[in-house]
């Protein structure tokens, strides 16, 4: 038998770029991506959705490769994870059975992980919800897992359409699930900050117009300067 891929957890993202990343949106770090002309944006499927829109999940990745509804590596996996990390199963966007229910995911919320995403179903959504742990599916099943093994633990999976390696930051929120690769953190949160600079003086203009139209003043231009521009370009 080949040798079993069980591979020892990440170094944790530090802190200070947490901190910096959770001032921004999964939106807003997309965005900074494709200008980066990063893979899909870091944007993993649309179909994948959090359990609870309400909660936020963002943490270092550590990664389980698994197909066919089987979660004895996720079993392996959620046992030896800690507080920081967030648990990326790549389960190849199974349906027949789900992947975790609610016991595996208090199990997880115990050990205090920061989340846990599965390219696959889950089962017993009202406690899923219920946990304060956020966790990410593409749709709900209440067929049971198998349990064959081993599957892979912390190797380079792709997730959800995107490409995850143990150690990248995984930022989650009611709009889906954004990956950005640790070599490209730096880069990828200057662009996102300024994006976000953009977006707070957009929110000006819109707030000064309101104010003008309820107050019958004359109402400032509203169009964002760069639409402008390209009508002018356009000749429009
Ligand atoms: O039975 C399983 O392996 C999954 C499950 O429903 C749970 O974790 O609650
Ligand atoms: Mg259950």
């Amino acid at each position: 038998m080949s040798k079993v891929k069980y591979n020892k957890l990440p170094e944790l993202i530090p802190q200070e770029i947490i901190e910096r990343v959770s001032k921004l949106s999964p939106a807003q770090l997309c965005d900074g991506m494709k200008d980066l002309g990063i893979l899909r944006d870091g944007c993993m499927d649309a179909s994948l959705m959090p359990v609870d829109e309400n909660k936020i999940m963002i943490g270092t990745a550590y990664t389980v490769d698994t197909e066919e509804g089987d979660n004895f590596p996720i079993h392996v996996a959620i046992y030896q994870g800690k507080p920081g990390y967030v648990l990326v199963v790549a389960g190849k966007g199974h349906t027949e059975r789900a992947y975790i229910g609610d016991l595996m995911g208090a199990a997880a919320d115990a050990i205090g992980l920061n989340g846990i995403v599965i390219d696959g179903f889950v089962r017993d959504k009202v406690g899923l919800k219920e946990l304060n742990i956020p966790i990410y599916a593409k749709g709900f099943m209440q067929r049971g897992p198998s349990k064959v093994g081993p599957g892979e633990i912390n190797t380079v999976v792709t997730c959800a359409g995107v490409k995850v390696e143990p150690g990248d930051l995984i930022f989650g929120d009611y709009d889906g699930v954004t990956v950005i690769p640790r070599d490209r953190i730096e880069e990828v949160l200057e662009k996102a900050e300024k994006k976000s600079a953009y977006e707070e003086e957009r929110r000006k203009t819109i707030a000064e117009y309101v104010a003008c139209r309820d107050n019958n003043e004359e109402l400032p231009d509203i169009a964002p300067g760069w639409v402008n521009e390209m009508k002018d370009k356009l000749g429009i």
